[in-house]
């Protein structure tokens, strides 16, 4: 087994404590982290015989895999063998709805008892962009114990599904999303009987919970922690109040201090931080977390920056040429789609790993990623059209692009878009190609992605609304101040304006 490393009195006590139910807080860089892959194996190597599994869950595929990445480095890569498992809390939840269907507890349409789940609506029949006031989008329901289709007032932009017949073709094919996941096992909870199904089915698979970033949880997420705890699981929570960021998924930061308490959890405070490496590191983290005014200094050279964080996309693309941000964001349509595939080409060439969202880029276009990633000299020559980073340039570019794309093997034919849209595409290829002249390039990235990591110095691109914040004091409720404080406490050494 690896030598341990040295944990601190406090991360250990929390670590190794007995309690069956763990609260750990902490702050930025107090090895959160570090004490659940901890736990993990203390919990997982201890003297019972017990063949249940543990099993560590976290709310994105990053963090999760992040996660398992630490307790395999902890424990060794056995650590991880089956049953033991690292999951994300929503294939948590397709496991739990598939068990019920496989034991006939509950009906989905057409008898399927094996699902497919997407990530999203888009792409597929009867799915379009609707936004708020768009009338009603359909939803996954319980009628007793069979799934049928329901509608729901669309309340947040998104892809959904309005036409009762294309939706239900797709649960008839035994085919949803993630959100008729969540549908379904909400209202299970729901209903007494059917919990303690779930609750059965936990405490015979599962030892152990830990759940890091639980601040990161959703109303339903944390109906299934206190589901699990109150039925005997051995149930571990680990957060930071201030790092929650994923309103997008329903994340309920404020309902976590309330389940902990009722539940009645033991509280382990990790005061330590080992990130900060400077006095002004640990002066500006404690004064964003005092709600203490704070002013940052502005680079002249953002190429001294490891990483420059931003709130949203745009924002890093306007930003200094030698910053390369790793996405434009959401891919809304084919060219959107293409264009990220050849940003993942100047990306792999500087920074050697993929775009974010590259290979769900590939995936829109009906293409395999590793053979694009094999033909990858095909979009090298395209960069080279793009170079002259002019407009005739960037028309050349988009025209050998979509033609490429066909040679490659894309079922798509990536029409023209609109005037305004193809001008979005040109303006994008040109700030690609004012990139490639660049001699150092700094990636670029937005808050969200680089949560749970760090860099020596951190640049960050704010606008005047977020400085203002800063100048005025953070506050733990607010979710765009939350955004903030992630950024600022992402540096070891040194953070600075971009
Ligand atoms: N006891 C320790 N001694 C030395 N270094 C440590 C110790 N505990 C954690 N670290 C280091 O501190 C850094 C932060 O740890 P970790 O990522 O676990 O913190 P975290 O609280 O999860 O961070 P975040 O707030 O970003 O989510 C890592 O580089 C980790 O290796």
């Amino acid at each position: 087994m690896p030598i341990r490393s040295p944990l601190t009195a406090e991360q250990r006590t929390a670590a190794e404590t007995m309690a069956t139910r763990t609260f750990i807080v902490a702050a930025p860089g107090s090895g959160k982290t570090t004490v659940a892959a901890e736990r993990f194996g203390v919990i997982r190597y201890d003297s019972t015989l017990d063949a249940r599994r543990i099993l560590a869950l976290s709310f994105t595929r990053s963090a999760r895999g992040e996660l398992a990445a630490r307790i395999r480095r902890r424990w060794g890569s056995r650590a991880l063998s089956w049953p033991q498992q690292a999951l994300t809390i929503d294939t948590l939840h397709c496991e739990i709805l598939m068990f019920l269907l496989r034991r006939r507890v509950i009906s989905w349409m057409g008898g399927h008892t094996e699902l497919t789940v997407l990530d999203t609506w888009r792409g597929q029949q009867g799915a379009r962009l609707m936004s708020q006031g768009m009338g009603y989008r359909r939803i996954a329901v319980l009628c007793e114990t069979s799934v049928y289709s329901g509608s729901l007032k669309v309340t947040r932009a998104d892809y959904h599904i309005g036409t009762k017949g294309d939706f239900e073709k797709h649960l008839a094919a035994g085919r949803c999303t993630h959100a008729e996941v969540r549908q379904v096992i909400a209202a299970v909870l729901d209903r007494a009987e059917l919990r303690a199904e779930v609750a059965n089915y936990l405490t015979s698979t599962t030892k152990a919970i830990i759940v890091d970033e639980v601040f990161d949880a959703n109303e339903l997420d944390l109906e299934l922690v206190r589901l699990a705890a109150s039925a005997g699981v051995n149930t571990t929570l680990i957060g930071d109040p201030w790092q929650a960021l994923y309103d997008f998924r329903g994340a309920r930061p404020e309902l976590v201090p309330q389940l902990v308490e009722n539940e009645g959890f033991e509280s382990f405070p990790v005061t330590t931080s080992f990130r900060f490496k400077t006095s002004g590191m640990v002066e500006t983290a404690e004064k964003a977390r005092a709600g203490q005014s704070i002013m940052l200094d502005a680079t002249s050279d953002p190429t001294e920056c490891d990483v420059v964080l931003s709130h949203k996309w745009d924002n890093l693309w306007t930003g200094p040429a030698c910053v390369l941000p790793l996405s434009f964001g959401r891919l809304d349509n084919q060219t959107d789609a293409a264009i990220a595939l050849l940003l993942d080409r100047l990306i792999q060439g500087h920074f050697g790993h993929s775009a974010i969202y590259a290979d769900e880029a590939a995936a829109i276009l009906g293409l395999d990623f590793d053979v694009l990633r094999s033909n990858g000299a095909v979009m090298g020559s395209i960069l080279e059209v793009l170079r002259p980073a002019t407009p005739q340039a960037a028309t050349a570019a988009i025209t050998a692009l979509r033609a490429i794309l066909r040679v490659l093997g894309s079922p798509s034919r990536l029409r023209r878009l609109p005037k305004a849209g193809e001008a979005v595409q040109q303006a994008r290829l040109l700030a690609i190609a004012r990139r490639m002249g660049e001699s150092h390039l700094v990636p670029g990235m937005t808050v969200h992605q680089s949560k749970g990591r760090e860099w020596p110095v951190v640049g960050v691109r704010l606008g005047k609304a977020e400085l203002a914040r800063l100048a005025a004091g953070l506050e733990e409720h607010r979710f765009d101040d939350r955004v903030l404080y992630v950024a600022l406490t992402r540096a070891e050494r040194k953070v600075v304006l971009c």
